[in-house]
């Protein structure tokens, strides 16, 4: 694989969580050195053995780069002592927030010529080396965030950094950077769990009826609760702001509600046009996909055989998700396709002896 120009090796990573060893296993795989530490030695120890670099210290002194992927309460405190322990390394961090750990850097008077903070718009649910995926973030946004003090060099070094990592760059500054991830990433989340919340007190042959509505809605709530207390307490200034509007347009909806068909309809017209306006997940236009759901018997290499039938109708697939059947011993491939390619596919694997069903969500 071609190695991007400019990253400072060797790397160290600390912090070997998701983001940490994913950062390492995409380094990694570019052909760059990567040391790993972590606060909990085991979770270097995992994440090298995933192939996110080596578990050993690196020669502070050789060091080229830095990459803080800690809780983010913690950030200013790592990136200061990352600055200090390795005198010639640019100094990067992924936290979700970026404005309080620079402000809180500045106010301890940290010379921070080498340091520019950044976010990969990546990740998941899933936390800890275990879930590690050195292609978290190909072609995903990945915001740096100058700062006036930041030396050009250390701005080059984090993006060269980002273009390693085959993300898609952007630049901004960190209280615009807050701003968008608390309407886009923050908000979200918590209203993720709001709704997931309301469905602990109901009976299970109501939760039976749970459909992948339901599930859309509340896969981000599944996070680390100890995490995402930290995202929002970091940037709890902007999102109570965002509170108090959503507070207002809740009260709008109920009244739209009560009022009848037009001002519900308006609502939803407005909510279909927000879906529109997300780009795709690679940066694209947004694209309506077709579904379409193979099911998968319980027999040994079903999946295999699966994906090179599919591979042989030579039909481009955007997207895949596997689920079981937790009743009857079959498991549900569901494939993401353009429009005019569904039927054709339909077909392919119909005629190959699969089960095929389109699907509408
Ligand atoms: N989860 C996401 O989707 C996501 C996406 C982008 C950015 N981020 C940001 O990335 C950072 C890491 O999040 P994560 O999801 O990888 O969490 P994680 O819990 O998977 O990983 C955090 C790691 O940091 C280690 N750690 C804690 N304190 C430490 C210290 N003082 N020194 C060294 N290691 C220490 C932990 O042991 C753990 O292995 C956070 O700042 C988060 O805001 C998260
Ligand atoms: O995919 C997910 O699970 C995420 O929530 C990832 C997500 C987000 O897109 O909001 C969450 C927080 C991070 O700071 C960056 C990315």
């Amino acid at each position: 694989m071609a190695r991007a120009a400019a990253v400072p090796q060797p790397v160290v990573v600390v912090g070997a969580g998701m983001v940490g060893s994913s950062v390492g296993c995409a380094l990694t795989e570019a052909g760059f050195r990567v040391h790993l530490e972590d606060a909990v030695p085991t979770h270097a120890q995992v994440a090298a053995s995933l192939g996110a670099g080596v578990a050993e210290p690196a020669d502070p002194d050789a060091v080229g780069l830095v990459v803080v992927a800690v809780p983010p309460r913690l950030l200013a405190d790592v990136v200061a002592d990352a600055l200090q322990r390795f005198p010639r390394a640019v100094v990067t961090d992924v936290g979700s927030v970026k404005s309080r750990p620079l402000a809180e850097l500045e106010r301890r008077g940290v010379d921070l010529g080498r340091y520019v903070g950044s976010h990969p718009m990546a990740g998941s649910h899933r936390a800890g080396p275990v879930a590690a995926d050195p292609f978290l973030f190909l072609d995903r946004t990945w915001v740096v965030c100058e700062h006036p003090s930041a030396r050009p060099e250390a701005v080059a070094a984090v993006e060269a950094l980002v273009q390693a990592c085959r993300a898609r760059l952007v630049r901004m500054d960190p209280v615009e950077h807050d701003a968008a991830v608390a309407r886009v990433s923050h908000l979200p989340h918590l209203v993720s769990s709001l709704v997931a919340g309301g469905l602990t007190d109901l009976p299970p042959e109501h939760l039976a009826l749970a459909g992948q509505g339901v599930r859309d809605v509340t896969r981000i709530a599944g996070g680390d609760p100890r995490l995402w207390e930290q995202i929002v307490g970091m940037n709890a200034d902007v999102i109570s702001v965002e509170l108090q509007s959503l507070q207002r347009r809740l009260e709008r909806l109920r009244e739209a509600v009560e009022s009848g068909p037009e001002a519900l309809v308006a609502w939803l017209e407005q909510g279909r046009e927000g879906t529109r306006r997300i780009p795709g997940k690679h940066g694209g236009a947004h694209t309506e996909w077709s579904r379409l759901v193979v099911e998968i018997p319980d027999a040994p290499n079903a999946l295999g055989r699966l994906f090179t039938d599919i591979g042989d109708a030579g039909l481009n697939v955007e997207d895949i998700t596997i689920e079981h059947d937790p009743t009857r011993r079959v498991g549900y491939l569901s494939l993401d396709v353009e429009a005019e390619v569904q039927p054709t596919l339909a077909a392919l694997l119909s005629d190959a002896g699969w089960s095929v069903e389109p699907a509408t969500d």
